[in-house]
């Protein structure tokens, strides 16, 4: 008999429960295929747990996560929470649950398939053999410094602080110089040293470790030509580490090189095989509740969490090669559709994925 698996599922909200409806149905089909047993622990989270409990992050919901062997998250957020104080945002669960689990470190593959180039808005030349990771710190900067306003001479003003120390910056540039080491060995650490001292502290430290990763070559990228260079020379990059806020921006253009932010998976790790596993994409509210969202960003983060929490590396790449075949074969999401006429809904586009997983 397998050992069980604990997999907390929060679905969140907008998009969130619809794909994460088709990634268990994923999980499901692995069960089938390889006898993996998953136990599913269902807790609220986002906005309706700010609606049906009064917090977005319920006790009931981290204690569902910590008890787990790795997190399935959909998404948070949407404009009915939008105007709410700090607390009662949907958004201050997300950084909550990050740092409570500890989770420092964001892996965020964007990987172009070469039947999807024509859905990219960029030439299909440029993103021929674009293959990158963003690891991105996830626990510091910017979105978990002190925030206030005060009165000053010009009105009100607003103030978030952006804190860094060595150790926080270490442990996720190690990480992304072992990615490397495992890849094709090119690190590209991205700041704002020329600006920031949290960039300067940053590039110090990642000179510091550079010479015990002799393997790996590194570039040092201001993030204003970072975000020029990831739509000019794609494929030249690799690994990219950076520090949250520029990984969070940086990320969401790197969708755009696969086509649509549907397409980009994240893990969320902290120091032991533990995860969180989501879509880097939010709740859509746009197209929430239509039944049209693309689902394989959260299939795929199903394979991540595989790979790296369980050690399925066989179950992994079945829903790899599943998820290449229905796009092969044409089947497309509106996301990623050419002519939107054709576009597959949600439901249809996992029950594809789903029926072309074999061993
Ligand atoms: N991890 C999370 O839970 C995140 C939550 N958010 C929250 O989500 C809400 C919406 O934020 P936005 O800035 O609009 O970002 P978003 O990522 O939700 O949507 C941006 C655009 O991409 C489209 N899109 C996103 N995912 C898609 C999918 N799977 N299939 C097809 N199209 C997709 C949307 O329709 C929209 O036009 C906000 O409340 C925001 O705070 C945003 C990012 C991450
Ligand atoms: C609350 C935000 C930091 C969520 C987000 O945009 C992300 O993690 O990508
Ligand atoms: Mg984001």
């Amino acid at each position: 008999m397998a050992e069980v698996k604990k997999i907390a599922v929060i679905a969140g909200d907008g998009i969130g429960p619809e794909v994460v409806g088709e990634a268990i149905k994923v999980l499901k089909k692995t069960e089938e295929l390889f006898g993996y047993k998953f136990e599913l622990e269902h807790g609220l989270f986002g906005g309706i747990a700010i609606d049906e409990k009064g917090t977005p992050l319920p006790q009931e919901t981290l204690d569902i996560c910590q008890r787990a062997d790795a997190v399935l998250l959909g998404a948070v957020g949407g404009p009915k929470w939008d105007n709410n104080s700090k607390e009662l945002r949907p958004e201050t669960g997300l950084l909550g649950i990050r740092k409570a689990l500890g989770l420092f470190s964001n892996i965020r593959p964007a990987v172009v398939f070469d039947c999807l180039k024509d859905a990219s808005t960029l030439k299909p030349e440029v993103l021929e053999g674009t293959d990158l990771i963003v690891v991105r710190e996830l626990t510091g900067g910017i979105y978990f410094g002190e925030k206030f306003r005060r009165e000053g001479a010009g009105g009100q003003e607003a103030i978030d602080t952006c804190v860094y120390n060595v150790q926080e910056i270490e442990r996720i540039v190690r990480q992304g110089f072992e990615i490397a080491q495992k890849r094709r060995k090119k690190l590209a650490s991205v700041d704002k040293a020329n600006v920031l001292e949290t960039s300067r502290l940053w590039r110090e430290t990642v000179n510091k470790i550079a010479p015990e990763y002799p393997d790996v070559e590194l570039e040092h990228v201001l993030v204003d030509n970072c975000a020029m260079q990831l739509l000019r020379r794609p494929s030249s990059f690799d690994v990219i580490v950076t520090e949250n806020m520029f990984g969070d921006i940086l990320s969401d253009e790197a969708a755009m090189l696969t086509g649509s932010i549907g397409m980009l998976s994240s893990a969320s790790l902290g120091e032991g095989s533990f995860g969180l596993y989501e879509p880097v994409h939010g709740s859509a509210p746009d197209i929430a509740g239509q039944g049209i969202s693309n689902p394989i960003a959260t299939i795929l983060s199903v394979a991540l969490m595989f790979q790296l929490t369980f050690g399925y590396a066989e179950a992994a790449e079945v829903i790899e090669r599943a998820v290449k075949q229905v796009l092969d074969a044409g089947h497309r999401t509106g996301d990623i559709a050419v002519d939107k006429s054709q576009a597959i809904g949600t439901t249809a586009m996992g029950d594809l994925i789903v029926a072309a997983m074999v061993r």
